[in-house]
């Protein structure tokens, strides 16, 4: 597989600390990447500088084997991202949120409808498209918020933990989907903090702490790796390299 995304050297601090640091990672062309870390250990940051909505402070990104500021336009419309917070408009139906977004990349008349169908259909809510998502089910808004995120195609897919408080039934409808996306050819980077879905979906799995990368393999050698050392599960695994320490309570 070759190199889709290519990271190097990426650093951001905010006042004097130093929330990632030196970052190097690499995303493969075909792959479910499982990007996992405890609360402050710099993901959504990388996130936000990968999608330039966050400035770094040193390193640099690649595309395609393009640096990503050479060719924003094209590393724009080759990107989707589902944010950690659900961001839809309340007050629009679900088929016109989805409209909205996927016509910010240019698609317009019949390749815009047609998009939009597809999107809805593929995350289970043409049947609600009319409805406005104030009234769905957490859910459902976390399936509208894929849909929008989606209709224009991406070669990337970056979700910023998508299944946070939905449904068992709800989170396997998106599991099986984001499987369906890449099978179909989006590479998809998956931040969470389930185990079992990252071990679910991902071959590759990429753990961060204090702003490194602490452990960065391809899932089944990862865990044969580790059960040698007596860690049986994911879980086991990621407590052994990051420590059983509260991160939410560190100044
Ligand atoms: N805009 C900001 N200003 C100051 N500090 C920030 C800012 N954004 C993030 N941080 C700090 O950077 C650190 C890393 O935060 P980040 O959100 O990247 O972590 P994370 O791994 O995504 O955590 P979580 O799993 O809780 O989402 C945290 O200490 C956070 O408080």
């Amino acid at each position: 597989m070759s190199a889709l995304l290519e990271v190097k050297d990426l650093s951001k601090s905010f006042s004097d600390k130093k929330v990632v640091e030196k970052l190097t990672l690499t995303v493969l062309e075909g792959e479910i990447l499982g990007f996992l870390g405890p609360n402050g250990a710099g993901k959504s940051t990388t996130v936000k500088m990968i999608i330039d909505v966050e400035q770094r402070d040193d390193g640099e990104i690649y595309f395609n084997g393009e640096k990503t500021e050479d060719k924003m336009k094209v590393f724009k419309k080759a990107l989707g991202v589902v944010p950690q917070d659900i961001s839809i408009y309340d007050d629009l139906s679900a088929y016109d949120n989805v409209r909205f977004f996927c016509s910010l990349y240019g698609y317009k008349g019949q390749e815009l409808k047609n998009r939009v169908k597809e999107a809805l259909e593929f995350v289970g809510l043409w049947d609600r498209r009319k409805e406005i998502p104030s009234k769905f089910s957490g859910g459902m808004k976390r399936r509208l918020n894929i849909a929008c995120s989606i209709a224009h195609s991406p070669k990337l897919l970056i979700m910023d933990e998508p299944t946070v408080g939905i449904d068992p039934q709800s989170r396997n409808h998106i599991l099986e989907t984001i499987k369906t996306l890449n099978k179909r050819g989006t590479t998809i980077v998956y931040v969470s903090h389930y185990m079992e879905e990252i071990d679910a979906i991902c071959n590759r799995i990429v753990i961060m702490d204090h702003g490194i990368i602490v452990e960065d393999m391809e899932k089944e050698r990862l865990k044969e790796k580790y059960r040698q050392q007596g860690f049986t599960s994911l879980e086991e695994i990621f407590l052994h390299l990051t420590g059983t320490d509260l991160r939410d309570q560190e100044a």
